[in-house]
């Protein structure tokens, strides 16, 4: 195993769903009207798409050992993404140990902090990480979550995201969180329907399943605690991304603000234990959420993760599929897991990275065994029906 080196790196652009799965034809819950930074703009209310949120596409990163073993990994970040990879990143992998996970990782973060540490440049790093660790996985055949430490629990259970709860319920799930649809710029009325939305939901669903609200940084302090406010009495379980995930400080007094019992959750869009550092330290919220594939991959993730512990703050983290289901399963502190929910409608199960990955478990009742993930790697593979197109073959 020591002597097993990284011969090749390799970088590709998907379109369609999977792991941007923001990249859905017309017609899907998760473009219909949400509430975004961009609300503002009427021109850019309707359609997420229409202000590029589906713009970059997955990356899928393939790493191959000198044994032949193929490891792989996707992640958002299209074509920009695959650039850094090629002509960047790739030269400190090539040639190094497929045990060296921990040096890469620094090598790929120090070598990018001049235009990197955030966003996309961190997206690539998650992915370029994501394959490591499925590449170490494969060559010992040991799943993912073997290698973190062994897990912790027999069974995943999953809260639904998306736009009908009372669905989710019928389907065994522990908690729906729905898009909020209206932003600040739609006034006191657009406030009305958000809260007339939610009763209607907490009256299908009844008193006791979770209901959350999910706001993609769209809010400003006086409308996020008002929000708050006005869905305590609908049994609000948390407020979701309420700000923008540069106001840390702006969290802080939102979580003073809401009413007791009511979490505070972000994190999807910060990456790094220095992102969540902020977050934590600042206490501006009850659970993080780091995206595997784009906060800075596993490694990055595990040390996440213990700040969070000693912080007593969940980790639940945003979407990620098979990533965040080998992760979920190592940590006491990540009781649940989401599932986002890819159907049209929202009415059925489909794999979360649908149609990219093939062997993608979903829940079944609203859970997932641990024996469904003893596979090696992440136990997934590149479906070979989807056109993989490789921008720059060095
Ligand atoms: C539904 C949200 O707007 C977003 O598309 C997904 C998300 O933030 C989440 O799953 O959390
Ligand atoms: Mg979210």
């Amino acid at each position: 195993m020591g002597n097993i080196t990284i011969k090749h790196v390799r970088a590709f652009v998907l379109r369609g769903g999977g792991a941007d799965y923001h990249d859905q034809p017309d017609g899907h819950w998760i473009d219909d009207h949400i509430s975004t930074p961009m609300s503002k703009y009427p021109e850019y209310r309707q359609s997420r798409r229409s202000f590029g949120i589906n713009v970059l596409g997955t990356l899928v990163v393939e790493i191959e050992a000198s044994d032949g073993t193929v490891g792989f990994a996707v992640t958002t970040g299209g074509e920009p993404a695959a650039y850094i990879v090629e002509k960047h990143l790739a030269r400190f992998l090539e040639g190094a140990r497929v045990t060296d996970i921990e040096k890469i990782w620094d090598q790929m973060y120090q070598s990018t902090l001049y235009y990197g540490r955030k966003g996309l440049v961190i997206n690539t790093i998650s992915g370029v990480d994501l394959a490591l660790w499925d590449l170490l996985g494969k060559i010992r055949q040991e799943p993912v979550h073997q290698l973190l430490g062994g897990a912790v629990r027999d069974e995943l259970q999953f809260y639904a995201t998306g736009a009908r709860p009372d669905l989710a319920q019928k389907m065994g799930f522990i908690g729906g969180k729905m898009p909020l649809h209206h932003g600040p710029a739609e006034g006191e009325e657009g406030l009305r329907k958000n809260l007339e939305e939610l009763a209607t939901m907490r009256e299908r669903v009844g008193p006791d399943f979770w209901l959350m609200l999910d706001c993609w940084m769209s809010l400003d302090l006086n409308y996020a605690t008002k929000l708050a406010i006005g869905a305590h009495e609908h049994g609000l379980k948390w407020i979701e991304e309420a700000l923008s995930p540069d106001d840390y400080w702006g969290y802080a007094a939102l979580r003073n603000n809401v009413p007791k019992g009511m979490l505070v959750t972000t994190g999807e869009h910060e990456a790094t234990r220095w992102g969540f550092r902020m977050l934590l330290e600042m206490g501006c919220c009850d659970i993080i959420q780091p995206d595997v594939g784009w906060c800075g991959g596993l490694t990055e993730l595990v040390k996440i993760s213990a700040l969070a512990d000693a912080h007593n703050a969940m980790v639940v983290p945003h979407g990620s599929s098979v990533y965040s289901y080998h992760f979920v399963a190592t940590r006491q502190n990540s009781p649940f897991a989401e599932f986002l929910m890819m159907a049209p409608k929202a009415d059925e199960v489909v794999p979360m990275f649908h149609p990219q990955l093939l062997g993608e478990p979903v829940p079944v009742n609203g859970r997932m065994r641990l024996s469904v993930l003893d596979k090696p790697g992440f136990g997934v593979d590149l479906n070979p029906d989807c056109q993989l197109h490789r921008p720059y073959n060095r």
